[in-house]
């Protein structure tokens, strides 16, 4: 059985990803002990569909109120996860609806049990609940992943891997130090905003989903006066760890509300590089190079504004053969054996939490039985 393999050496864990950008469902194979990476293995996405996408839009920023999101979220996932056959283990990300880790606390939607049960295969969820609970931001998670890619692709001097998702983080990685949860291993933020206002612009002007390739934004202008407001957030001057809620800096979104599309679109792109360029000096030593990973990197302008606002190299993952489209899934996957073996998933230089600190929910496929027939008899 799969603790039994996980005892004698790698297991072929499953991962998934639903972000804040709600454009859909990423799943990745990782094949790894929870230490160590030793390959990856095929990959799918499922796009959300327009009602779907609706429905988990007004979701966001939402604490109750979450079964209809939740069933979408668990529907598309059990949709993408039964044609990957093979994996020991799923690592379910679910999605964050709202995010207030000093305050309310986290809120993640989607049900492993149910998973666990309609795919037969033992689950790891529920990421984030535990390190907010013992203290921490609850974010950003992916640092011990990116570790252990570093590691894998035999760096031998920090780097750092951006990602520029919904919402930008940064990972500082020494790939030198052995264990992720050493003190000096990992050092992590959330950046700022990355294409969540840009996407909402584009959502209201042009009724498209993204800006495609930065074509909007290259006819475009940055308006210096909106990115010398967002220089001044308290939030760049605070020192890590710190994460975001995906709607942080929707105020952005009114900011630009006088400007043309183009400019607007320009001044929002600027915002993702100059928020990153804020950010540099909160790492402990410069990266050798930046690894950029999520969609943003797919944006030529939004690549070029960061070249030209930071000192030091900055390159797609896809530089040192990672896969930018999918390591995010790949990280669930990687926590996934790491929760299944008690490790620790978060650590106080990556989400300020006290202590490394383990954390996620394992079900098994039983789990949602024994639930069913509590909930008769109860
Ligand atoms: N070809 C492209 N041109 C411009 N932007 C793109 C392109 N492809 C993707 N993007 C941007 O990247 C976004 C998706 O990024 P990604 O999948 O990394 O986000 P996510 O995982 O949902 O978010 P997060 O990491 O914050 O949870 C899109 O919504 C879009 O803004
Ligand atoms: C609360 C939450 O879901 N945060 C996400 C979000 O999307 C990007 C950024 O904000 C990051 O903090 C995190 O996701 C990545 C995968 C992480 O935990 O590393």
């Amino acid at each position: 059985m799969f603790l039994d393999a996980l005892k004698s050496g790698p297991v072929r864990a499953l991962g998934t990803m639903s972000g804040t950008s709600l454009d859909g469902v990423d799943a990745a194979f990782v094949v790894t002990d929870g230490a160590a990476i030793f390959g990856f293995g095929g990959h799918a996405y499922r796009p959300y569909e327009a009602e779907e996408r609706a429905i988990l839009h007004a979701a966001l920023g939402r604490w109750e109120g979450l079964a209809a999101a939740a069933e979408i979220v668990e529907r598309a996932h059990l949709e993408i996860l039964s044609g990957m056959t093979g994996a020991d283990l799923v690592g379910f990300h679910g999605q964050t609806t709202a995010h207030d880790p000093g305050g309310r606390g986290t809120c993640q939607i989607g049900d492993g049990r149910r998973l666990a049960h309609a795919l037969d295969c033992p689950v790891a969820w529920d990421f984030r609940s535990a390190d907010v609970a013992a203290g921490g931001q609850g974010a950003p998670l992916a640092p011990f992943f990116h570790h252990a890619c570093a590691r894998y692709v035999g760096a031998d001097a920090p780097l750092a891997f951006l990602n520029l998702g919904g919402v930008g983080n940064i990972s500082w990685v020494d790939p030198r130090v052995a264990s992720p949860a050493a003190p000096d291993a990992c050092a992590a933020f959330d950046t700022g905003p990355a294409n969540a206002p840009l996407n909402d612009l584009m959502r209201q002007r042009r009724g498209r989903d993204l800006d495609a390739g930065g074509a909007l934004a290259a006819e475009g202008r940055a308006d210096d006066e909106v990115l010398s407001r967002l220089a001044r957030s308290n939030f760049f001057g605070r020192l890590p760890p710190k994460s975001l809620d995906r709607d942080e800096f929707a105020w952005l979104g009114g900011a630009v509300a006088d400007l043309s599309d183009a400019d607007a679109a320009a001044t929002l792109t600027e915002a993702v590089a100059l928020s990153v360029a804020l950010g540099m000096d909160h790492l402990p030593t410069p990266p050798e190079r930046i690894l950029v990973t999520g969609g943003g990197r797919h944006n030529p302008v939004m690549m070029a504004a960061l070249a030209r606002r930071l000192d030091c190299p900055v390159a797609a993952v896809e530089a040192v053969g990672l896969d930018g489209d999918m390591l995010e899934a790949q990280a669930f996957a990687y926590l996934a054996v790491r929760v299944a073996r008690g490790w620790p998933i978060s650590a106080p230089a990556t989400t300020g939490v006290p202590v490394p600190t383990g954390g996620g929910l394992l079900s098994w496929p039983g789990d949602a039985l024994e639930m069913a027939r509590r909930a008769r008899s109860g």
